[in-house]
């Protein structure tokens, strides 16, 4: 694997892959590496010729600065295991190499009402400091395709707006959620979970199991809602938001939608357990 920290070393060698007619596929990633990325890695090897994954922690998503200086950083295992997966090439960029002229007053993006509702709402600021990197990455690595996690159910949307407002040619693919043999999604920030935390955690999982299985037997969303919401407080969350909506718009449940509502739905999760944010979905509609 090839490691790069400069973007037009990097732009020179994805310009001899391009000219030896290899496809592209990209795996942007924040690092601290866990099996849900290294599946992505999978998916990208198996669908295109050159795999190109990024680490960066980019400051500017972050709307919250302890959740920054928080953020795990486990470089070396990092490496090693992209290594192992047969990963091509790393883009490990200096904070400068990304943001030249600084983080302030950068660009926004129309992102509409997505930039409104769940993640949007609860983290201001966070999908413009996605689609700012993002952008900036996708420049320097011009994908055929981008591999990206459905854990991150939202930000796949607004990716996807980006790639549109960017005029961008590239393939957005959203790569299915993998999980702990208890249910709980992989995620970095898992191990900044306390071992109770940690047990705790599952809750997730299980409470969006049971919104699936109670939606899908007729339950309406209200009752449905008041349930998950007790399980997760009883097990110690604090909850930004438990919510049902239509998986192809996010737009929000009406009382009645978890009922007669035959369209796709996805349920959504955002709560805390001490100071660590956790995020889950599961589509409702799907065996
Ligand atoms: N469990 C998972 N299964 C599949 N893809 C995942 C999983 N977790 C993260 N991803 C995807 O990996 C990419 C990089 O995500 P990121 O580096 O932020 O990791 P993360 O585990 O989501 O971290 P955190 O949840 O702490 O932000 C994103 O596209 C994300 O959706
Ligand atoms: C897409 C991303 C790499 C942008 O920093 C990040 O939001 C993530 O890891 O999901
Ligand atoms: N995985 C999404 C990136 C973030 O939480 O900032």
């Amino acid at each position: 694997m090839i490691i790069f920290k400069y973007a037009d070393q990097l732009a020179r060698y994805i310009q001899q892959q391009k000219s030896a007619g290899k496809q592209i596929g990209f795996v942007p990633t924040m690092g601290a590496l866990h099996s849900g990325h290294i599946a992505l890695i999978d998916q990208s090897k198996k669908a295109t010729a050159v795999t190109v994954c990024s680490i960066f922690v980019n400051p500017t998503q972050f709307n919250n600065p302890n959740d920054y200086q928080l953020y795990p950083k486990t470089i070396e295992p990092d490496i090693v295991k992209l290594e192992a997966a047969g990963c091509h090439a790393l883009f490990l960029p200096a904070i400068a190499e990304m943001y030249p002229q600084g983080t302030s007053n950068l660009e926004q993006y129309d992102l509409g009402y997505l930039e409104t509702l769940l993640e949007g709402k609860y983290r201001p600021g966070h999908f413009q400091g996605v689609c700012q990197v993002m952008n900036r990455l996708l420049t320097m690595v011009l994908p055929h395709k981008l591999f990206m996690g459905q854990k991150d159910y939202q930000q796949c949307m607004v990716v996807s707006r980006l790639l549109q407002l960017m005029k961008s040619p590239a393939e957005l693919i959203a790569c299915p959620t993998l999980r702990e043999a208890d249910g709980l999604a992989m995620s970095s920030r898992n191990m900044r979970l306390s071992p109770e935390n940690r047990q705790k955690a599952t809750t997730i999982y299980k409470c969006l199991t049971l919104i699936k299985q109670e939606s899908n037997q007729g339950t309406t969303w209200p009752v449905v809602k008041e349930k998950a919401t007790k399980m997760l407080t009883d097990a110690g969350f604090s909850i930004d938001y438990v919510e049902l909506a239509d998986a192809h718009t996010l737009q929000p449940a009406t009382a009645t939608m978890a009922t007669i509502y035959q369209g796709p739905r996805v349920a959504l999760v955002a709560a805390f357990l001490g100071d660590v944010r956790l995020i889950d979905n599961m589509l409702l509609n799907e065996a």
